[in-house]
């Protein structure tokens, strides 16, 4: 048992960049498949777990516009529950700072932040590969923060190798609309073909984002804020958006972009992650 982690703790659930993300096919049941650099950032949102002795999980604090039972933070403590068949439960206070279909994965980090929490809390003693598995099927996202470290992905986002991660600062903007992923893996002129590469032959810079095109065509603030941001270098869309970044090699360049958003903008400066803050949980 790590003692820094306690009920008491306050326990992060960071951001994801994608850094590229091609759709290289689609599986049988419509799923695409994808090939993607997850890196997280020191960004997101943190959770608070008090011990509950009736067995209940309850988030005292439901974001707006999503309903307790469909909080997937919920739905990760109830898998949790019925899986490792654990009659203990929890109330679950969430401090919200990612913006919902944002891009930055903050739903399934949150879910992921619940397994890794509650799993070490309740003392169930399931295995990351485990709790990575139970995590994919609450979304594709989820199992990449449980995993813990930057990594290559495929599949859906599920087969994962971990790669090293080079220094970096981001600037993040956060165009004021939310997308719905469905909508843009449904679109007919998404491009789905792009060929798959090897991961030992991806380099940091190499590869865009093929869900771009799509989100700035039907979200014309998506492309107003990566065309401001282009002037500082390749800027990007995170996942299906809303959310665009610029890396920078130190602090002072990212804090020095952000001090010329235009005031109808609003954006973060984070430096990547080498791993998962809470990667240490598990053995
Ligand atoms: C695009 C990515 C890249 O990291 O991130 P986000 O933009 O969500 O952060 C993910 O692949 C998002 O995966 P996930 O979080 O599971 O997506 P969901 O919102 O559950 O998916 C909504 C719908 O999009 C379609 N979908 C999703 C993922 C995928 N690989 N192929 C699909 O066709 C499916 O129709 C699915 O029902
Ligand atoms: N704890 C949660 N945080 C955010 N979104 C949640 C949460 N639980 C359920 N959702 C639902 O998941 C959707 C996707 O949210 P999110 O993961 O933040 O965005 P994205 O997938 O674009 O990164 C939201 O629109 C919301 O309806």
């Amino acid at each position: 048992m790590n003692p820094a982690w306690t009920w008491g703790s306050a326990y992060p659930a960071p951001a994801k960049l994608n850094l590229f993300l091609h759709v290289v096919g689609r599986r049988a049941d419509g799923y695409h498949l994808l090939q993607t650099l997850f890196r997280f950032v020191d960004y997101g949102d943190t959770l608070h777990f008090a011990p509950r002795e009736d067995g209940q999980v309850r988030l005292l604090n439901p974001l707006p516009g999503v309903p307790e039972e469909s909080d997937l933070t919920v739905r990760a403590a109830r898998l949790l529950q019925q899986a490792a068949n654990c009659t203990r439960g929890a109330d679950i206070r969430l401090e919200k700072r990612l913006p919902m279909g944002g891009g930055l994965g903050g739903g399934s980090s949150d879910a992921a932040t619940v397994l890794l929490a509650l799993n070490h809390l309740w003392q169930l003693g399931l295995s990351r590969e485990r709790l990575q598995a139970l995590g994919l099927t609450l979304g594709a996202d989820v199992p990449v923060f449980i995993f813990g470290r930057t990594a290559f992905a495929e599949g859906v986002g599920e087969a994962l190798q971990a790669v090293p991660a080079t220094p970096a600062w981001y600037l993040v903007l956060q165009p004021p609309v939310a997308v719905p992923t469905v909508d843009i893996f449904r679109a007919p002129e998404l491009k789905r073909d792009t060929p798959a590469m090897a991961a030992a032959d991806w380099r940091p810079g190499l590869g865009g984002n093929d869900l771009e095109p799509v989100a700035c065509a039907r979200f014309p603030e998506v492309a107003r804020h990566l065309a401001w941001l282009q002037r500082f270098g390749r800027a990007r869309m995170s996942g299906s958006g809303a959310c665009v970044f610029a890396e920078f090699p130190d602090q002072a360049g990212a804090e020095a972009a952000l001090a010329q958003l235009p005031p109808d903008m609003q954006g973060w400066v984070a430096p990547g992650l080498d791993s998962h803050p809470l990667y240490g949980l598990l053995p």
